[in-house]
C-alpha cells in the first residue's frame, strides 16, 4: 500500500530536483503544459525538431509524448526521442489523446507502444478502452460513456505492454497490472478545461523523473494533481478562473493539504 507520506516525499522530490522534462505535445495544450510543469517545480522543454530530439531526450529526467496533434513529422520526433530515452534509461510517458477517434491515431499509439518501453500510459477511459480494443462511447478527445469495467480494462492494458496505466476521470484508476489504486480527488470543472488531461500527463512525467517505481510516481502525480484541481474548483467561478486557479494550486500545494485531502485506496484486482 502506498502511503500518504510517499505522495508528500515525491512532491518534495520534484521541487528539489527540478527535473528537465522533454515534452512533445499538441498545440492546444502546449502552453498550459509548460506552465503547469513549472508550477510543480519541473523544468519543461517543448521540442520536436528531428535534429535535436535525441540529444534532449537523453539528458532529460523524463520524456512525455502526447499524440493530440499528430503529423508524420511528429510521429518521427516521438520515435527518435523515445528510442534515445529508452537507451539512456529516461522514463517515457505516453498520452494517447483521441486514440479511438481514428485508425491513424490508434495505429500510431500501437506502434509507439510496440517499439518503445513506456513507463506510464495516461489517458481518459475512452482512450484506454480503445487501446484494449473495447467498445466505448468516446467522442474525439473526450472520454464519453461506456459500460465496460474500467479497472479490468486498465489492468489488461498494463499487462499487455508492461507499463503503468493511469485512467483519469471522476475517479482515477492507476495500475501496473498487479496492484491497482482508485483516486477520488478531482473537480467536475476539469473536463471544461481543454488540456487538463495533457497537463496531467506532463505531471506524471515530472514524478516519473524522481521515482523509478512508476506505480508510486503515477499515484502521487494523480492524487496531487487532482487535489490541486479540487481546491481550484472550490475557489473559482467557472472554466476560465479554474484554469488560472489550477496553476496557483499546483504551485501552492503543501504537505498539510495532501494529508488533509488525499482520497485514494488500493482496490482488489479484478
Ligand atoms: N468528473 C470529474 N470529476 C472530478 N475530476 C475529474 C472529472 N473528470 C476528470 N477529472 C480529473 O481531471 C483531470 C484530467 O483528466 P481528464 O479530464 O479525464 O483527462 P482528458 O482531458 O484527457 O479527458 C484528472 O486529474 C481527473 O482526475
Ligand atoms: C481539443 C484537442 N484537440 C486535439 S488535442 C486537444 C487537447 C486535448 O486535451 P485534453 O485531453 O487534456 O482535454
Ligand atoms: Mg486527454
Amino acid at each position: 500500500m502506498i502511503s500518504t507520506q510517499r505522495l508528500i516525499d515525491l512532491m518534495r522530490a520534484v521541487r528539489e530536483k527540478k527535473p528537465l522534462l522533454h515534452v512533445i505535445t499538441n498545440r492546444v495544450a502546449i502552453n498550459d503544459s509548460a506552465n503547469g510543469a513549472l508550477a510543480v517545480g519541473a523544468s519543461p522543454i517543448m521540442a520536436e525538431a528531428h535534429e535535436e530530439v535525441e540529444t534532449i531526450a537523453a539528458i532529460s529526467g523524463a520524456l512525455e509524448l502526447n499524440i493530440g496533434n499528430l503529423t508524420p513529422y511528429s510521429i518521427q520526433s516521438m520515435l527518435l526521442s523515445g528510442h534515445a530515452a529508452n537507451q539512456a534509461g529516461v522514463p517515457v510517458v505516453l498520452d494517447p489523446v483521441g486514440a479511438g477517434a481514428t485508425e491513424f491515431r490508434l495505429q500510431t499509439v500501437q506502434k509507439l507502444l510496440d517499439e518503445l518501453d513506456i513507463a506510464i500510459i495516461r489517458g481518459n477511459a475512452g482512450e484506454i478502452a480503445a487501446l484494449a480494443g473495447e467498445d466505448w462511447g468516446a467522442k474525439g478527445v473526450d472520454a464519453g460513456e461506456g459500460d465496460g469495467d474500467i479497472v479490468a480494462i486498465a489492468e489488461r492494458v498494463a499487462r499487455k505492454w508492461h507499463t503503468v496505466t493511469a485512467v483519469s476521470g471522476a475517479a482515477d484508476t492507476i495500475t501496473d497490472g498487479q496492484q491497482t489504486y482508485c483516486i477520488k480527488n478531482g473537480h467536475p470543472l476539469f473536463p471544461y478545461m481543454t488540456g487538463s488531461g495533457c497537463l496531467n500527463g506532463v505531471i506524471q512525467a515530472a514524478y516519473a523523473a524522481v521515482s523509478p517505481n512508476y506505480l508510486e510516481a503515477s499515484v502521487a502525480a494523480s492524487v496531487n494533481y487532482a487535489i490541486a484541481g479540487q481546491l481550484a474548483g472550490e475557489k473559482c467561478a467557472g472554466p476560465g478562473s479554474f484554469r488560472q486557479q489550477l496553476m496557483d494550486e499546483l504551485y501552492l500545494l503543501t504537505e498539510e493539504k495532501i494529508r488533509r485531502y488525499a482520497a485514494f485506496e488500493e482496490v482488489a484486482r479484478s
